[in-house]
């Protein structure tokens, strides 16, 4: 049996996994990851971090047989990342791009080359989960928002300020106001700075899924799938639930960049 193992740098974790050849990216099962962590994508920048993350990753899987991955984070983070496994120097890294083909696929980007290669990848492991008219929404670092139609084209998208990115600002960019800080008891209208900080941003992020939900509609590809996955995906989620907006058909996933790069991998042996 193979093992593969993938990387998906984002510009604030670096996420990894590794797969045996008798697995399928189409798999619906929580526990799909043979092995599987996350670190700072800053790590990299480190030559000590970069041992002990390689160190490490060696001494739990075996020698994998072919290496995917995304990178997002800059061309200096990408030869961090292939320089982490001298041991194994001959093996081939294969690095998924916005451009990668795959097969029942295409982009409307007017330029595929400047499409994330994160972004592709989660559309790829989401035509892999499911064959609907779906939105890809991975809030991380950024946000963003991809509708994939049930015919396999990606019809654009939008990429927001993160949740983290959106409070930060706000803190940086203004006299009074400070990082706003999550609490238990968030009210529908916020009665304090916090509140109304908290409230705002995740307004933002909500009702941007919903405007996607409407456009969607009006190209005449109505959602009938929405994956939500990234760091802020739980919080987002508990938001939406709260905010009375059950009948949504989005659901958590975890490692959809990750699946994506699997599933184009799988093509490209
Ligand atoms: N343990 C964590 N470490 C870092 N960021 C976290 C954590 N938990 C939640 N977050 C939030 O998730 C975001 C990172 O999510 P992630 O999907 O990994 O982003 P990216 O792919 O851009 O690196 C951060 O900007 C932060 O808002
Ligand atoms: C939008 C992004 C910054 C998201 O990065 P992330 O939040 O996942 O780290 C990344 O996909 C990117 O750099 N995209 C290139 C521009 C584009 O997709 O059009």
């Amino acid at each position: 049996m193979s093992l593969y193992l993938f990387f998906d740098v984002g510009n604030t974790r670096l996420k990894w996994a590794a797969v045996e050849s008798n697995q399928n990216p189409s798999a619906q099962q929580k526990k799909l990851w043979a092995y599987s962590g996350s670190i700072s994508s800053k790590s990299l920048q480190s030559a000590e971090h970069r041992e002990e993350l390689a160190d490490y990753i060696a001494k739990t899987l075996p020698k994998p047989d072919a290496i995917g991955f995304s990178c997002v984070a800059g061309d200096e983070a990408i030869t961090n990342l292939k320089s982490l496994f001298p041991q194994w120097s001959d093996l081939n890294w294969q690095q998924l791009k916005g451009d990668s083909t795959f097969s029942g696929m295409r982009s409307l980007y007017q330029d595929a080359s400047k499409l994330g290669a994160d972004r592709w990848a989660a559309l790829i492991g989401a035509r892999a989960l499911s064959t609907n008219n779906t939105l890809v929404v991975n809030a991380g670092t950024a946000t963003t928002i991809d509708l994939l139609g049930s015919n396999g084209v990606h019809y654009g998208g939008w990429i927001l300020p993160g949740l983290g990115l959106m409070q930060e600002s706000l803190q940086s960019k203004t006299a009074q106001l400070p990082l706003a800080v999550r609490e238990e008891s968030q009210q529908e209208f916020g009665t304090t700075t916090n509140e109304a900080i908290i409230g705002g941003c995740d307004a933002a992020q909500i009702g941007a899924i919903h405007y996607a939900l409407l456009q969607a509609k009006k190209l005449n590809h109505p959602v009938e799938r929405i994956w939500l996955d990234g760091g802020n995906a739980k919080v987002l989620l508990a938001q939406i639930k709260k905010s009375g907006l059950q009948n949504w058909p989005i659901e958590q996933t975890e490692g959809l960049v990750l699946r994506g790069v699997w599933a184009w991998l799988l093509q490209n042996l």
